[in-house]
């Protein structure tokens, strides 16, 4: 995304195979040499600009001199249906004249460079000629070079870097083998390692790969969001970094996880790359670990709160909407859940937003429910489930359990609610408790005598599924697989916690304690499990299978608001996707290899939905939504420069 001059010296991998990326020696972009400034700025500049309607020119960042030497592409590839990258309409240039970086600025393009794959003609049209290898490699064997580059790293993060540093340099590349190899690959740029890379992003942080936005830029955001290259955004993901995964308040360096999100938005759901923002809002940390760490990238101040909190979200809420139209989708994710749930609730109605972590998580999970219930029996009124953790994810799922148990029984939400209990870090939570509760656990305060230990409410209460979103490891101990085992001939155990380090339980324990009879899928990856002479594969109940098809549904039919319909149709279009083969292996979930064709069901049925409602604007509505999900999705293959 960017041309970052910080890449020069790992330039490499798929250039020259005896590189090798690793962690030190990263640098900010304000530590650029100034023989290194001088080197990307060759005579023949660039050009990717495209002047905005404002008049402001965005995503020249390495015009320098004079634009002379542009190159121009013209056709080649797929185009998708939001056009090319950065095509400039506006300009009076077709979608398929994009002119783009030559020469080594080229190279240092990650949209456009293609590294050895740049051919003959490329070269001398590019003049790229003695800037790399004389060799000619194909994008085939650039990722079966760059998959045994990465498994060459033992260490997880390792892994994350050299991944991040492919993304910097080749984003074409990055994603082709992202989607080549995603079962391998999701827990190296997702779940669990980006926890890691978000608790070490001071020592890490290598270029910008998003937008930060601080208390210091109040009054100005708007401003500060024009700063960004890319013009055409459709999909903003945002955090503010208080509760990062299960690993609490990280701050500034929350990053990781909007990026990692909109990672997979790409790769799993096709949303093109240039319109992907990241944004990390720093309000300051409570951290106080970050707040006397040296290298920390953030404010070095306490969290602000309140009016102060309200407004600078206020002030970025109207300036999204303002610098890129109503329909910009909005994704707010790892809020904590104090701020979460408000947020939520102030702009549903002004604004296209989502919370991943209260909606997208409901939807993946009661997709798993309704794909469990063909494994277990019944349907889901004849269930009863208790959640361990009663926050974002706890409730969101809890509710939009009680929604479709109301709509298939035609009973009051209300009534549905009461097969549903949940345990906070106070103990069950009943009644005589309502008084104290948060807001969002007040409908789950049923009748019952206080309880405080999980086992007993398990005992009292009697579920069929056992739900952990608690955010705390190791917290399904051995007494509480057994009691559920002891209830129920295949209980529903699932571990949503992340990353691996906070699941709940590990899925060895859950099918070791459970004698094998166990339902199990947990928020990050375990590896298969073996017990009493018998494979059992573990599913991953993740959010990452709803968002990017959720949103490539709402982009692609121009939806303007979210609703719960909406989440319903994608838990039931993913459900539909588990196939036999995977019921017979006990998973609730397909697998992720087969992701693309997952979104593009999930985009279908989304759109179809919002259609019928009324919320989508893209008219007139395309006749196969199946067909036009597929043909929107950004498709990673290298384009001929010719
Ligand atoms: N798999 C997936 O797709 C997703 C997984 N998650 C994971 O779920 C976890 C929770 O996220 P979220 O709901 O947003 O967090 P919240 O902070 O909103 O909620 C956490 C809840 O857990 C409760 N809790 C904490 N410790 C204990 C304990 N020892 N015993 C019982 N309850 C406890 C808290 O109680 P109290 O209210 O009393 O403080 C709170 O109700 C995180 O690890 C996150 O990574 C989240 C979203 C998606
Ligand atoms: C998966 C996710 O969104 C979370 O753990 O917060
Ligand atoms: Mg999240």
């Amino acid at each position: 995304m960017f041309s970052s001059n910080a890449h020069s010296f790992m330039f490499s991998c798929e250039l020259y195979p005896q590189c090798k990326s690793g962690i030190g020696g990263w640098s900010s972009g304000s530590d650029f040499s100034a023989s290194q400034r001088r080197r990307s700025a060759p005579s023949r500049v660039t050009c990717c600009a495209s002047t905005s309607s404002s008049g402001k020119t965005h995503g020249g960042f390495l015009m320098e001199e004079e634009a002379s030497g542009t190159s121009t592409i013209a056709g080649g590839g797929v185009r998708d249906v939001y056009g090319e990258d950065r095509a400039t309409e506006d300009q009076g240039v077709t979608p398929w004249n994009v002119s783009v970086s030559c020469g080594y600025t080229l190279l240092r393009d990650p949209h456009f460079n293609k590294g050895l794959a740049f051919n003959d003609k490329e070269r001398d049209s590019h003049y790229l000629r003695g800037l790399i290898p004389p060799s000619v490699l194909s994008q085939e064997t650039q990722v079966k070079k760059m998959i045994q580059h990465i498994r060459q790293y033992e260490v997880p993060l390792h892994k994350f870097v050299a991944m991040m540093d492919l993304q910097g340099r080749n984003e074409r590349l990055f994603y082709r083998l992202l989607l080549d190899h995603v079962e391998e690959l999701l827990p190296v740029v997702y779940t669990p390692t980006v926890g890691e890379a978000c608790q070490k992003y001071g020592n890490i942080f290598m270029s910008p790969q998003g937008l930060y936005i601080s208390l210091k830029d109040k009054g100005r955001i708007l401003e500060v969001l024009r700063n960004w290259p890319e013009r055409n955004i459709q999909v903003i993901v945002v955090t503010d970094g208080e509760r990062i995964l299960g690993l609490g308040d990280l701050g500034c360096q929350g990053m990781g996880i909007p990026v990692g999100k909109l990672s997979l938005y790409t790769a799993l759901g096709g949303v093109r790359p240039s319109s992907c923002l990241p944004i990390t809002i720093d309000v300051g940390t409570n951290n106080e670990n970050l707040l006397n760490e040296e290298f920390y990238i953030g404010l070095r101040q306490k969290r602000a709160t309140g009016q102060e909190y309200a407004d600078l979200l206020q002030e970025f809420m109207n300036a999204v909407k303002q610098n890129y139209g109503e329909k910009i989708l909005v994704q707010f994710e790892d809020f904590a859940n104090h701020n979460a749930f408000d947020l939520l609730e102030k702009y549903r109605s002004t604004h296209l937003v989502f919370n991943d972590d209260i909606q997208g998580t409901a939807s993946v999970v009661l997709a798993g429910l309704i794909a469990a219930l063909k494994l277990v029996g019944g349907d889901l009124p004849d269930h009863k489930f208790l959640f361990l953790g009663a926050g974002e994810a706890g409730t969101g799922i809890a509710e939009l359990i009680a929604l479709e148990t109301s709509k298939r029984t035609n009973l009051p939400v209300e009534e549905m609610r009461k097969n549903i209990w949940l345990v906070d870090s106070k103990g069950l939570i009943v009644d005589s408790r309502k008084e104290s509760l948060q807001h969002f656990k007040k409908p789950w305060a049923h009748e019952h005598e206080p309880v405080e230990e999980l086992v007993d409410a398990i005992n009292d209460i009697k579920p069929t599924v056992l739900i952990g979103t608690s955010g705390r490891g190791r917290t399904f101990t051995k007494e509480v697989i057994e009691a559920m085992a002891s209830l129920n001939e295949k209980p529903i155990i699932l571990s949503l916690s992340n990353p691996t380090s906070q699941s709940e339980c590990t899925a060895e324990e859950a099918y070791t304690w459970s004698q094998g009879r166990a339902i199990f899928a947990s928020g990050s990856p375990f590896d298969p499990v073996e017990y009493d002479g018998k494979v059992f594969m573990p599913g991953q109940s993740n959010n990452a299978y709803i968002f990017p098809g959720f949103g490539l549904g709402l982009i692609m039919s121009g939806t303007i608001r979210v609703h719960d319909d909406l989440l319903l149709a994608a838990a039931q279009a993913l459900a539909s996707q588990v196939a036999e083969e995977d019921y017979d292996k006990g998973l609730i979930y397909p697998p992720f290899s087969n992701i693309r064709k997952i979104s593009a069901h999930i985009a279908a049925k989304v759109a179809a939905k919002a259609y019928e409602l009324g919320l989508a604007t893209n008219i007139p509505q395309p006749k196969d939504l199946m067909k036009f999900a597929e043909s929107s999705m950004y498709t990673p293959a290298y384009r001929d420069y010719r």
